[in-house]
This record gives C-alpha cells, structure tokens and sequence, in this order.
C-alpha cells in the first residue's frame, strides 16, 4: 500500500466558518498541534487564499503574511503551506509568503482554467516551493476535462495535482472515475479535497485513496466551509484502521481538536458537534451505548476514556456487559500508576 500524505487546511478552509478571523495566536496554538500529531502539510491563510482578504471575499483583521509567519514559528516538521488563486493573489505575494516561512502553495484555478496557473507554478518551482495544482469544482467537467486540466498543470512542474470537490457534489462513483483516471494517466501523484454538503466526505476520501490518490484534505472537526470538509481526527482512525501508511497520530490529532481548535472556536462563540470518543466508539469496535459509562468510569478511575474504550473493543465487549467497564478502567488506572 502507498503511503497517504495528509494536508490539513483548517487554517484556510475552516477560515471561511470562521469570517476569516483566525489570529495569529489562534494559528500558532493550532498549527503547533498539527505538526506535534504528524501532519504533513499545514495549510494557513484568508479561506480565498493569498491576498484574499477584500471586500468580495471577506475581509481578515490579519493579513496572510502574519498568519503565516505565526504558523513558521511553531512548526517543526510539517510542509507549511498556503492557497494562491491567480488573479487574487500573485507571484509577489507567494515571495512576500516564503520569506514569512511558507514552503509550500497549492495554486488554485477552476476546473477548466488550468492555464491560467502557468506562470504562478513555474514561479514556484524557480523559488524552492513544494507545488500543488489545486482544480476547484471538478464536478462540473468530465472525467477527460479533468485529466487535459490536470495535464497542464503536470507540464507546468506541478509535483501533485488536486481533483478538488469544491461543491461537495460528488459521489463516491464521480470520485472513483475522475481519480483513477489521473492516477492512470499522470506520473506525478493525485490529491482529493472534499466537502461534506452531502455526507460523503470521508467516504469520498476513501473511494479517492482506493483509486490512488496518496494526498487528501482534512480539517480539525471537518471545520471548512459548507458543511466543513473530510475530518482530519476521522480522516487518521480510518486510516489507521485501514492500516494504511501515514505519518499522522490518531490522539495526538484529536488532541489539536480537542484542546487546540475548539478553545478557539468557543473564544469566538462558535460550537462544533464534535464528538471524538464517538469516533473511538467506531474505530475500536464497541458498543455505541458504552460511551457514557466509559466516561464516568474514565472520570472516577482518572484514565483516558478513548484507552477504556479501545480495551473494550480488544475485548470484544457486547451490549449487556457494561460491569466490564469499570473493570477496564479499574485495570487500566492500576497500570497506569504501576
Ligand atoms: C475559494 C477557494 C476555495 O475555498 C478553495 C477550496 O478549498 C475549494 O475549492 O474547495
Ligand atoms: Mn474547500
């Protein structure tokens, strides 16, 4: 199995559900966490990319330059990269950018506007930068459309192109058509980004990685715009489940939510539905009815309630035993204070 590279965009697609208002601080705090769970590549900046911040799109009380260098300072390990749409931001901008820290753009055009990216990536790869061709509402173009479009960026120097779902409007068949048809046909690796407007986010991540893509698109909580996009914290337990290749850790990603991303949100008066034990619940197999007596047990014990949970799956715990929860619980607190 290849190995599958995450970016997360919460920093620029989430800043759509945000008006564009993350600040610096909100970025350092999150994109820390971030590149402390493993995540490959971080994307930072105004939701329309470089320079978006105007009056048609929204504008930011910080500039991409300051978001990105906050994000330059914390990051350790992972890419750090922005979005340059041609026409909205330009090739001086991109400079301005990797001189605050960013080695990496995903340079975004419409699905069938590919040339107009020319001269921005052949830019990019003159200046160092890991180069992303980024094709926004794929769903609009057929799956030939979409390979040509893909071609041009492939010839620009390109190192990925992207089959982006801008709309949320694709189905898993769509997904699987369109990837497969650029993994066949390019030599350079394929990305997918998905939106969630219509629940198949990370199922159109799945049939995207099943096609042979080896890049996809995530967000802390799905925080994007719409109905948010792939989960990054569900996008990692699949993953892992799937015992697919990533460099990503499940806690420490769900950690970045939990107490990262959605202190800020709640800074700002916004609420997620998030539930990250929840998500245990399925990644581990056990009972959905076992969530709120793992979290007493996890309370009363001083344990991790997503290590209770885990244990009970490795059990193979069934509805009717719930006196194995605190049992679990009980073992687990005794290991722990060995
Ligand atoms: C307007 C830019 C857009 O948000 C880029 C993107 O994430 C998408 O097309 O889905
Ligand atoms: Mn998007």
């Amino acid at each position: 199995m290849s190995k599958i590279y995450i970016t997360d965009t919460t920093l620029r697609d989430g800043s759509h559900t945000v008006s564009h208002k993350f600040s610096p601080e909100d970025v350092k705090k999150i994109a820390s966490s971030l590149d402390a769970a493993g995540i490959d590549i971080i994307e930072v900046g105004h939701g329309d990319g470089l320079t978006g911040s105007t009056i048609n799109y929204g504008f930011s009380p910080y500039n991409d330059f300051e978001l990105v260098r906050a994000a330059a300072s914390v990051v350790k390990n992972s890419k750090l990269a922005v979005l340059l749409i041609p026409g909205i931001g330009t090739v001086e901008d991109l400079e301005r950018a990797q001189d605050c820290g960013a080695n990496a753009v995903r340079v975004a055009t419409h699905v069938t506007e590919a040339d107009v990216a020319a001269q921005h990536v052949r830019a990019a790869k003159k200046m160092g930068l890991f180069t992303v061709g980024f094709l926004m509402m794929a769903h609009m173009a057929s799956v030939e459309r979409v390979l040509e479009e893909a071609k041009k960026f492939e010839s620009y120097g390109a190192d990925i192109v992207y089959c982006t779902d801008s709309a949320g409007a694709m189905l898993p068949v769509d997904v699987r058509d369109k990837i497969s048809t650029l993994v066949q046909n390019l030599s350079i690796p394929v990305g997918h980004h998905s939106h969630n407007n219509l629940g198949l986010a990370i199922g159109n991540s799945l049939a995207a990685i099943e096609s042979g893509a080896t890049y996809i698109d995530g967000s802390l909580s799905g925080l994007g715009a719409g109905s948010g996009n792939t989960s990054t914290d569900t996008l990692v337990a699949v993953m892992k489940k799937m015992n697919y290749d990533i460099n990503a850790d499940l806690y420490k990603t769900m950690d970045a939510s939990t107490n990262a991303l959605i202190p800020v949100l709640e800074s700002k008066g916004l609420k997620t539905n998030t539930n990250l034990d929840a998500m245990i619940l399925g990644y581990a197999g056990c009972y959905s009815s076992f969530l709120l007596h793992s979290r007493r047990a996890a309370e009363r014990f001083n344990v991790d309630v997503r290590d209770i949970i885990i244990e009970l799956g490795n059990r193979k715990a069934v509805g009717g035993q719930e006196d194995w929860i605190i049992e679990v619980a009980s073992d687990l607190s005794k290991l722990k204070n060995k």
